[in-house]
């Protein structure tokens, strides 16, 4: 579905009967070296569905980048299994798109042609990877610095251009781990409202992992909190608000209120920040 629906502006997120897009089932995770034996997940499942918006909040060293990492295949899990559009994933998938806190932008390329790197990548036609794009800039407002250099662009606009180059190929899944970590309070927020709008017209699966509690209840549709290491699930909190969300209105809704509440709760003093 995601793959040829590019825009879907008004509709709520659909929650289609068959295959989730992400499965994760009864997964553990063990790193063994000589010096240590860290055990970094324990008894993961979650089902994802297609075009679901799901956060993961947790501790410090709970797990949540090794979580996106099995997913992407980057990691293979010591037991259990993941599966991403249906199947089973066993090794580095390229059917995703993946931002991570740090741009990672190229500095002697300009804002397009970082974008297009991945289309190079890729080996897409030429034609098309550039009139998506176009889209993608203006979707993410960047129009007018197409060919302005990473060190021209702020934090946010360096985040936006590597937004648009993990979904230049039009992964029906996006990872994200911590990607505005290292924005100010108010461009973060911006971008919290960009993403959720960009969201809802791609109709893209998100999974993002966030220390922020407010950022994880404004932006998903379920909340995943996890247990300091080994990192299980502790519960799953659906949100509850609606699709469209107005930022500061969403803030003063008891839904809001009640679920970062909850979540703060759950993760008590072990909480990092927000
Ligand atoms: N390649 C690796 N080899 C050995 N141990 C690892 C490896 N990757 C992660 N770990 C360990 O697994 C645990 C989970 O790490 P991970 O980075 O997934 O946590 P996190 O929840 O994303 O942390 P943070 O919020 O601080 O980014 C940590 O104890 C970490 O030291």
């Amino acid at each position: 579905m995601p793959n040829d629906v590019t825009v879907r502006k008004d509709s709520p997120v659909p929650r289609e009967a068959g295959a989730p897009s992400v499965r994760i089932d009864g997964v553990d995770v063990r790193f063994r070296s000589k010096k240590r034996d860290v055990t970094a997940l324990r008894e993961v499942s979650v089902d994802v569905a297609m075009g679901e918006f799901v956060a993961i909040v947790g501790p410090s060293g709970c797990g949540k980048s090794t979580l996106l990492k099995l997913v992407a295949g980057l990691l293979a899990p010591s037991r259990g299994e993941v599966r991403l559009q249906g199947e089973r994933v066993s090794g580095p998938r390229h059917d995703i798109g993946y931002v991570f806190q740090r741009a990672a932008l190229l500095e002697w390329r300009s804002a397009r042609r970082n974008i297009l790197l991945q289309a190079e990548m890729r080996k897409m036609p030429a034609q098309q990877a550039r009139a998506r794009a176009c889209e993608l800039v203006a979707m993410t407002g960047l129009e007018g610095f197409e060919d302005a250099y990473p060190h021209e662009l702020s934090g946010g606009m360096q985040q936006r251009v590597a937004l648009c180059r993990a979904l230049l190929h039009q992964p029906p899944v996006l990872l994200m781990d911590e990607p505005f970590g290292a924005l100010d309070a108010l461009t973060r927020e911006q971008m919290n409202i960009e993403l959720h709008r960009i969201w809802r017209e791609t109709g893209t699966t998100i999974l993002l992992v966030t220390h922020s509690i407010a950022e994880a209840v404004y932006l998903a549709d379920r909340v995943v909190v996890m247990s300091p290491r080994p990192g299980t699930i502790t519960e799953i909190i659906d949100v509850g608000l609606p699709a469209r969300r107005d930022y500061a209105e969403t803030m003063g809704r008891d839904e809001f209120r009640d679920a970062t509440t909850h979540i703060r709760g759950l993760l008590g003093t072990a909480a990092a920040g927000d």
